[in-house]
């Protein structure tokens, strides 16, 4: 089977400055994708190449088949795109805009399902601008996925919203990946990423540095757990890849330990780590604040 999207030593430069340095990496058709990295890494300098809005200085992308800056209306009706800054405050009511938006589809979901879906059938009388940022975001959602895309691009889909909210995209975007459609997704949020992709990449300061299944990023290194607990007024850590046997080792032979706790370092951990090891000061300071 194709891949959904290929991205082939993808160089994008603007006069001398790099801003997306020789990234490749696949999709696959039906997976969920999430690229990380921080402020201005080239997140979505990467994803505006692919929906076709920016050209390439080098290197070869392909989308459903297709060099994005050669897709016609057909392959444009075949993705969908939810930008990162908010495309919904209009003059329109909720259901006028996304009847507007349909008819540029071939085969469009009709504007109450598409209503249903994102949970924004009580507001369809209202106007766009008058809506919440969450309920904005959800207009966003809904214009993304009203030509049912094979491809959608979500550019920080959750940014700003409250963490019901977010959960309530979550499993749209669930949904939508069990139907089978393929989303590459940006994130600040590494829970998001976790909860929601198979396989992410880290991109930072142009150059993505690794690309692996959520659960392997960093290498295994970088996952092996830590035992810490408090002794004689001091906190005691221990690596190990075998926390049980050393639990149990401490416990018969020092007996009930003052605050014993198995740390297993979460994608946020390992992901500020990889920052430290490959990016600047600025980056970490952005990522963590
Ligand atoms: N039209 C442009 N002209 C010049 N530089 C640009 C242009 N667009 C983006 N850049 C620069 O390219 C770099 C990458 O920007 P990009 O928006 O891709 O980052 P990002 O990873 O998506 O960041 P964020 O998380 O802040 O959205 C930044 O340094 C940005 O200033």
């Amino acid at each position: 089977m194709q891949p959904a999207i290929q991205v082939k030593s993808l160089t994008k430069k603007y006069g001398d400055h790099t801003v997306v340095d020789d990234v490749s990496f696949e999709i696959e058709q039906g997976e969920t994708f999430a690229l990380l990295g921080p402020n201005g890494a080239g997140k979505s300098t990467t994803v505006e190449t692919l929906e076709g809005y920016r050209k390439p200085t080098s290197g070869d992308v392909r989308v459903l088949g297709t060099d994005p800056l050669r897709g016609g209306l057909s392959w444009r009706s075949r993705i969908g795109v939810v930008a990162q800054s908010l495309g919904s405050e209009t003059m329109l009511t909720t259901r006028e805009l996304l009847s507007h938006a349909a008819r540029v589809f071939p085969t469009p979901r009709s504007v109450d399902e598409v209503l249903e879906i994102v949970g924004l059938s009580e507001h369809a009388g209202k106007l766009t601008r008058k809506l919440s940022g969450g309920q904005k975001r959800r207009v966003d959602l809904a214009l993304g996925i009203m030509g049912r895309p094979e491809v959608l691009f979500l550019d920080e889909p959750t940014t700003g919203l409250d963490p019901e909210v977010r959960r309530q995209i979550w499993d749209l975007i669930d949904d939508l990946s069990d139907q089978g459609t393929t989303v590459l997704l940006t994130t600040h949020y590494l829970d998001e990423a976790e909860q929601l992709a198979r396989r992410a990449g880290v991109i930072i300061g142009g150059k993505l540095v690794t690309v692996d299944a959520v659960d392997r990023i960093g290498g295994a290194d970088a996952r092996v757990p830590v035992v810490r607990w408090q002794e004689g007024g001091r906190v005691h850590e221990e690596r190990t890849e075998h926390p049980t046997s050393l639990v149990a080792r401490l416990a018969e032979e020092r007996g009930e330990l003052a605050r014993l706790e198995v740390i297993r370092p979460t994608l946020e951990t390992i992901y500020l780590g990889m920052l430290r090891e490959h990016g600047s000061h600025d980056m970490l300071q952005e990522a963590t604040s």
